[in-house]
């Protein structure tokens, strides 16, 4: 299994071997952010009964048909307390925005259209149709699903969850991510440097990208290139999923895939068709799974993009959207490329993708203005400005 694979095909493998993780009950509070473990049916219907999206009065629409009519008020249904007599013809409630109507009411005169005098009320319009009022149920039902097993807990979701009255959840554990990069020249971030050292750039953003996509970032520290300290790291780890960065490829200091390997690590595929990043491997060891990514920081950033992203967040199809070349591309090689790209809209609204000059899988900074990611088939001919391409956003547009 050394041939590199087509992504379509790494991605299926990634689909057939997807983590699976334990659940557990959490209140609202802490879960922002979490993997729901079952559906959210409905405990209430919203509203739960017809409610004036407007303060006025509530009426009968019969009555208020001509401009003029005068109404007699007969009690106040603000929000949290219903009235619960029954509206008669020629009566009106005082009503408060979110309070029920009362029985017998089926239209709101708002208060800028009233005069109120005494306990009387005179509507100065006439209307066709009712206004203002919400039906029982227009945003959910009892009963109803809201949100399947697998459903993100995003901010929205959480605020629907609540208003469904759930206060706690199954979710599924965040997965542990531990990083694990591997080089004898790497130190961390702020290091004294000698001739020749690097420093360990990549667990940085990893480990953002990683909390971003829902994972729990452990950071496993720097080994260096020898088996014995890779497995020294590997062995001491409780982490549901390994990113090894680097020592992926062919070189003599390059041990990372035998080490997980020698720790019971089974491959799954060694090596993927694409640009950067062909050394991106996967391996599993019961529930537990390794992709590694090589050293080089633009292929570990695209390649985390491209298979840990779909690992965390359990959406193994990439999101593509049609942009427009902003300037040509050359015609492509071998493998599948993703080319690191500012996408932005042009004056005219057109959706335009401008590669970034210099593609070297060494360079960290274009991804300061990369905010999406052009894909190109492997072998794709030269492409004209102008032309369309499936694009991968990576940030905001
Ligand atoms: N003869 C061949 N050489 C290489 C091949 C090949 O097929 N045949 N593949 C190339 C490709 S493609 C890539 S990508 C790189 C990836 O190699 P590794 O994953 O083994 O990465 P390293 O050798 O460990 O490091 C590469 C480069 O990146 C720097 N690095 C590593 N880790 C970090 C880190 N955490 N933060 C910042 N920079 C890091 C490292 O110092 C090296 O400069 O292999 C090609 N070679
Ligand atoms: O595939 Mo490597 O990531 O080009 O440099």
């Amino acid at each position: 299994m050394n041939r590199p694979i087509p992504v379509e095909q790494a991605l299926g493998l990634l689909q057939e071997n997807a983590l699976t993780l334990p659940s557990r009950q959490v209140p609202l509070s802490e879960a922002a952010g979490c993997r729901l473990a079952e559906p959210v049916i409905s405990r209430v219907t919203q509203p739960p009964a017809a409610v004036s999206a407007m303060d006025g009065f509530a009426v009968r629409l019969a009555d208020v048909r001509a401009p003029g009519a005068t109404l007699a008020v007969i009690g106040t249904a603000p929000a949290g307390t219903p009235f619960t007599g029954l509206l008669k013809p020629g009566q009106a409630v005082r009503i408060f925005t979110g309070g029920h109507l009362p029985p017998g009411a089926d239209h709101i005169v708002i208060q800028e259209d009233a005069e109120i005098s005494g306990d009387q009320v005179r509507c100065l319009r006439g209307y066709a149709a009712s206004e203002f009022v919400r039906a029982a149920g227009i945003d959910f039902s009892e009963g109803e699903r809201l949100l399947n097993t697998g459903a993100i807990l995003t901010p929205a979701a959480l605020s629907l969850v609540a208003a469904a009255n759930h206060g706690h959840l199954q979710v599924t554990r965040r997965p542990r991510v531990g990083i694990l990069a591997n080089g004898d020249e790497l130190r961390p971030p702020g290091s004294e440097l000698r001739p020749g050292q690097v420093i360990n750039a990549n667990a940085a953003g990893l480990s953002a990208l990683i909390a971003s996509w829902g994972g729990d970032p452990v950071d496993l520290g720097i080994a260096s290139d020898s088996m014995a300290s890779i497995l020294d790291h590997v062995q001491s780890a409780d982490v549901d999923l390994f990113v090894p960065v680097g020592g992926a490829s062919v070189g003599d200091h390059d041990h990372m895939r035998a080490a997980f390997r020698e720790s019971g690590f089974e491959p799954i595929f060694e090596k993927i068709a694409v640009k950067p990043g062909k050394p991106t491997w996967f391996s599993r060891r019961g529930a537990q799974r390794v992709l590694g990514l090589p050293g080089n920081p633009a292929s570990a950033f695209v390649c985390a993009h491209l298979f840990v992203r779909p690992l965390l967040t359990g959406h193994f199809v990439l999101p593509s959207l049609t942009a427009t070349l902003a300037a040509p591309l050359p015609a492509n090689g071998a493998r599948e490329e993703f080319l690191r790209a500012r996408v932005h809209v042009s004056p005219q609204g057109l959706l335009l993708a401008d590669a970034a000059p210099n593609q070297d899988s060494s360079l960290l900074k274009p991804f300061l203005t990369a905010n999406g990611l052009i894909r190109r088939p492997a072998h794709a001919p030269a492409g004209m400005t102008g032309a369309a391409v499936p694009v991968l956003l990576i940030g905001q547009l």
